[in-house]
């Protein structure tokens, strides 16, 4: 069995969202490939001391702002590799690069190098996944109501949305679930759609959200683009893991309606569950717009919410930010 080797990698961004990526020299493995910034952790490193060292090193920036994300394994023929990645969300210098053939700022919607290195698929489609998701509640506030709301989120920038909606009639939220999908792909935005994998299809959604009994009981992921679940505890977070889904929900941070008498996480609790997985982890329960850079954090990739995301505000940074929004 080939030896684990440790590599720290950094999606550095910059405020249009756009992110760093270099291109393998000759003489390593994989030349002309595109890569993270990062290298290999130390004996007696952290993979956070290994990056901000990496980045200093290669590029000659300084990392001030370092946010856990995803941690994926690899095998390779020359090694097997675990790839822990961070945002490096604040960061300061010229870049001057002394080890790459070519360096380029990338958006994930449109990438325009290639190829990236085999590990770094699953890494672009997280990067693809907003960073806000509005859970449905028309069952409780009326359909009107709610699409109104999710009219004004969408022009405040809201661009994933969860169709959750337990005691609406089928029809009801057939209709219901058509008139999202029409409203938010107009706007640009990922629809999931709870629990039916029917309903998803046919109301034409990007994908569908599972709910936790529905995670434990399933042999194989639902063949759309989009799959997650929501997750109480690090065995569902592991399961979702092991079936390959695109990203899951962890929750409550903090008590909510919806849980009543279950105490929340709080951002410790969440940090320990979610950390060193390998698709993107989105915190829930009782969280608003306040609450993103707590749990960035806290190595979520974002916050979504029944509640507190429908009242964004405009001037928010509501979705990753892209080239094809004319950054
Ligand atoms: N930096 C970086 N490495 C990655 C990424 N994806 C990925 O699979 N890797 C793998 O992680 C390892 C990174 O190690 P490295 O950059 O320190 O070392 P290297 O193999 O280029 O050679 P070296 O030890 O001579 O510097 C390589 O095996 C590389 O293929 C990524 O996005 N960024």
């Amino acid at each position: 069995m080939k030896k684990i080797v440790d590599v720290a990698a950094g999606v550095i961004t910059r405020a249009d969202g756009s992110f760093l990526l270099g291109q393998r020299a000759p003489g390593t493995f994989y030349p002309g490939y595109w890569e993270f910034p990062g290298g290999k952790v130390e004996p007696g490193e952290t993979p956070a001391a290994a990056l901000v060292r990496e980045l200093d090193e290669e590029l000659g920036i300084r990392a001030h702002t370092l946010y856990p994300w995803l941690m994926r394994e690899h095998h390779y023929e020359h090694a097997h590799v675990r790839l822990h990645f961070f945002e490096v969300a604040a960061w300061s210098g010229e870049v001057n690069d002394h080890v790459h053939s070519a360096l380029a700022w990338q958006c994930a919607d449109a990438l325009a190098v290639g190829p990236m290195l085999p590990a770094n698929g699953p890494i672009l489609k997280a990067l693809c996944l907003p960073r806000r998701m509005g859970i449905t509640h028309a069952g409780e506030i009326g359909v009107e109501a709610q699409l109104a709301a999710l009219d004004a989120a969408l022009a405040a920038g809201l661009r994933l949305v969860q169709v959750r909606e337990p005691v609406l009639s089928a029809p009801a939220r057939e209709s219901f679930a058509a008139a999202v999908v029409r409203r938010a792909h107009a706007a640009g935005a990922l629809v999931v759609v709870n629990g039916d994998v029917a309903l998803a299809q046919c109301c034409g959604a990007d994908g569908v959200h599972l709910p936790a009994h529905q995670l434990t009981a399933l042999t194989q992921r639902p063949a759309l683009p989009w799959v997650g679940a929501s997750c109480h505890g690090r065995d569902e977070l592991l399961r979702a893991a092991e079936l390959g889904l695109d990203y899951a929900l962890l929750g409550a941070v903090r008590p909510t309606p919806t849980h009543p008498g279950r105490s929340g996480l709080g951002w410790e609790g969440f940090a320990r569950l979610a950390a060193a997985l390998p698709m993107p982890v989105l915190a829930l329960g009782g969280l608003g717009d306040a609450d993103m850079a707590a749990a960035r954090a806290a190595g979520a990739h974002g916050i979504a919410g029944i509640r507190g995301m429908w009242q964004l505000s405009a001037s928010a940074p509501c979705r990753t930010p892209s080239c094809a929004d004319g950054a």
